[in-house]
């Protein structure tokens, strides 16, 4: 598959997949998840490969979730809301090798999503964390919802969706979201660093470990199924659509 919207890179035994698309603050429309997708599953059957780095370029964004320019009542792209979203979540949990999550700068919305995925998180001190999809008219139900909370906690997860406020990475560190947080110039050889140590230990050992840790949460790939269908229909409300246009026309969204 030629790549239009990524890039993939091999450095020492990590392979570094770079959402491409800075212009939009690397939001993701439906040909970025497909490229995701076979990115994701080239690095994650080969043997060469220790772990995967996923970012995104510049140092403005991570990821700012779904390409809002490619939404009309749902997005641009293939599965039940335009985008094969669910399927890219499931499968950084279901390769056998650690996902990183390098963030560069905001993971908002469907970046944020993401980065709650990945295995691990190192992120710049510069980066922003947050959920915006009650203020654009959607929401993660799924991962991003019930995972999260896994992650960081039952009420810190109903805060960061029922008020979408904007986190710091030094906030995201305490409530246990990343690993840990360097300054932008140390970001890629802390990336490294990680990675190198990953690629000394036994590839087998870590393919069980994650796959143990995953099982325990495995529910939530049926809970997001399900998610998935009530948001293909709210997504052709005028409540949904007043969000997606808010954001456009770089206004207020007006709900009630
Ligand atoms: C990231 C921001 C907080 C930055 O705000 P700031 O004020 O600094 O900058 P701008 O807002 O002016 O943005 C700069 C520039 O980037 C464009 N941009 C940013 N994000 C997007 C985006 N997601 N889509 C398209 N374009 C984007 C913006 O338009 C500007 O371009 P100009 O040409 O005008 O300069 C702020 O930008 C922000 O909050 N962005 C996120 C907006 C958003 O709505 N994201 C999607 C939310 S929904 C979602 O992500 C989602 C993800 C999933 O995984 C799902 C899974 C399952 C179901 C649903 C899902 C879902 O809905």
């Amino acid at each position: 598959m030629d790549y239009q919207d990524i890039t993939y890179e091999v450095r020492e035994a990590a392979a570094w997949i770079t959402i491409n698309r800075p212009e939009k603050y690397n939001a993701f429309r439906g040909q970025t998840c497909e490229e995701l997708i076979h990115a994701i599953n080239k690095a994650g059957w080969d043997k060469a490969i220790a772990a995967i780095v996923l970012t995104g370029a510049g140092p403005k964004a991570f990821c700012t979730g779904g390409d809002q320019s490619a939404h009309d009542g749902a997005y641009d792209g293939r599965g039940t809301i335009g985008l094969p979203v669910e399927e890219l979540q499931s499968l950084i949990r279901d390769v056998p090798k650690p996902v990183i999550a390098r963030v560069n700068g905001f993971a908002i919305g469907g970046g944020n999503v993401l980065v709650t995925c990945c295995d691990l998180a190192i992120a710049s001190s510069t980066a922003v964390f947050g959920q915006v999809g009650p203020k654009v008219g959607s929401v993660d139900p799924g991962f991003g919802t019930a995972l999260l909370a896994r992650v960081v906690g039952e009420k810190k997860a109903r805060e960061i969706w029922m008020l979408c406020r904007r986190y710091s990475a030094e906030q995201a560190l305490q409530m246990g979201l990343i690993n840990t947080v360097v300054s932008p110039e140390d970001l890629d050889s802390e990336v490294d660093r990680w990675c190198a140590e990953i690629a000394a230990l036994s590839p087998t050992a870590i393919a069980i470990a994650k796959k143990s840790f995953n099982l325990d949460s495995e529910s939530i790939r049926g809970i997001s199924g399900i998610g998935m269908q009530a948001l293909s229909l709210f997504y052709q409300t005028e409540e949904s659509k007043e969000g997606v246009k808010a954001f456009l026309e770089k206004r207020p969204p007006k709900f009630r």
